[in-house]
């Protein structure tokens, strides 16, 4: 499988897919397509609302792609590269449409940011998340604020901390997963009825929504230098790019 983004209208709703080889891992280029692909389809008129899914039936997201993240050797490259996850995340708040996420299956660091930027998150029993970050020697700090609006600041330093997987209820729990499915099948029946209601209902109110629900995240905007700067340093130290080839080997003789 190569890379891409792809979007398609159905019945007044944008579908935005993606997919990468290494479980739906994110490289930069990626990231920017995202970011530019929600925003072309949230000022779009006949888009009501916008679907965010992964490809395949494993992982949703595999967080920051290992491969680009290897490859980043100064800062201004490390400083694009996170820049982008706050791209896609700003661009889900402010494309002015519900963003709703489809997880099918576990998530980690920047896929837990996406599943918490979402306006409603559909999920199966299988999608376990975690804030990987600190086994890498960095921290979710690009992703942090969207995370600390679903689950609090403390349920947020917890998983920061313990990088542990969440179950899918636990996650429903906290205001992540707003419906847990046994199955994909099952998942997928309920989300086209869900965008089928969706798709009817009046883009005035849905805008509004839309609107009163990110209230009080303007704030956002400026925090994100500073946290795009943590990360796009702290990944440079060696210690980093070794804490990376170790993950890569477990996961492949697991
Ligand atoms: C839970 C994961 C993602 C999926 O588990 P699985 O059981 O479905 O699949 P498996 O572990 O067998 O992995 C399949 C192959 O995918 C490769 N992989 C996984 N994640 C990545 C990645 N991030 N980059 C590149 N490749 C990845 C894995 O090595 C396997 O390849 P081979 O078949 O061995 O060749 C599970 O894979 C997992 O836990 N992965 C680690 C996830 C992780 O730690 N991600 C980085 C988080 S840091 C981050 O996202 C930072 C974001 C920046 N910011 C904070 C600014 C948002």
């Amino acid at each position: 499988m190569n890379e891409f983004v792809v979007s398609e209208l159905k019945n007044s709703i944008a579908e935005i897919t993606f997919g990468t080889p290494k479980s739906n891992a994110l490289p930069g280029a990626i990231l920017e397509k995202l970011a530019q692909t929600i925003l072309n389809e949230g000022s779009k008129e006949e888009v009501k609302a916008i679907v965010l899914k992964s490809e395949g039936e494993k992982a949703f997201c595999g967080g920051a792609s290992f491969d680009e993240l290897l490859a980043i050797e100064e800062l201004e490259a490390s400083t694009k590269f996170f820049g982008g996850f706050a791209k896609v995340l700003n661009a889900m708040r402010n494309c002015g449409k519900i963003v709703v996420v489809r997880v099918q299956g576990k998530t980690t660091g920047g896929g837990v940011g996406i599943a918490c930027g979402a306006d409603y998150c559909f999920a199966t029993k299988s999608s376990a998340l975690a804030l990987t970050e600190i086994n890498l020697g960095i921290g979710p700090f690009v992703i942090g604020p969207y995370v600390e609006r679903k689950i609090g600041k403390s349920q947020f330093s917890a998983m920061a901390i313990d990088a542990d997987f969440r179950s899918a209820d636990w996650a429903e729990q906290h205001n992540i997963y707003h419906s847990v499915s046994e199955s994909i099948e099952e998942m997928d029946t309920k989300l086209e009825k869900f965008l089928e209601t969706l798709a009817s209902r009046s883009s005035d109110a849905l805008a509004l929504i839309k609107k009163v629900s990110w209230e009080g995240t303007d704030h956002f905007n400026e925090l994100m230098p500073d946290r795009i700067h943590m990360s796009a340093s702290l990944i440079l130290e060696e210690s980093a790019k070794k804490n990376i080839e170790s993950i890569k080997e477990r996961l492949r003789v697991k």
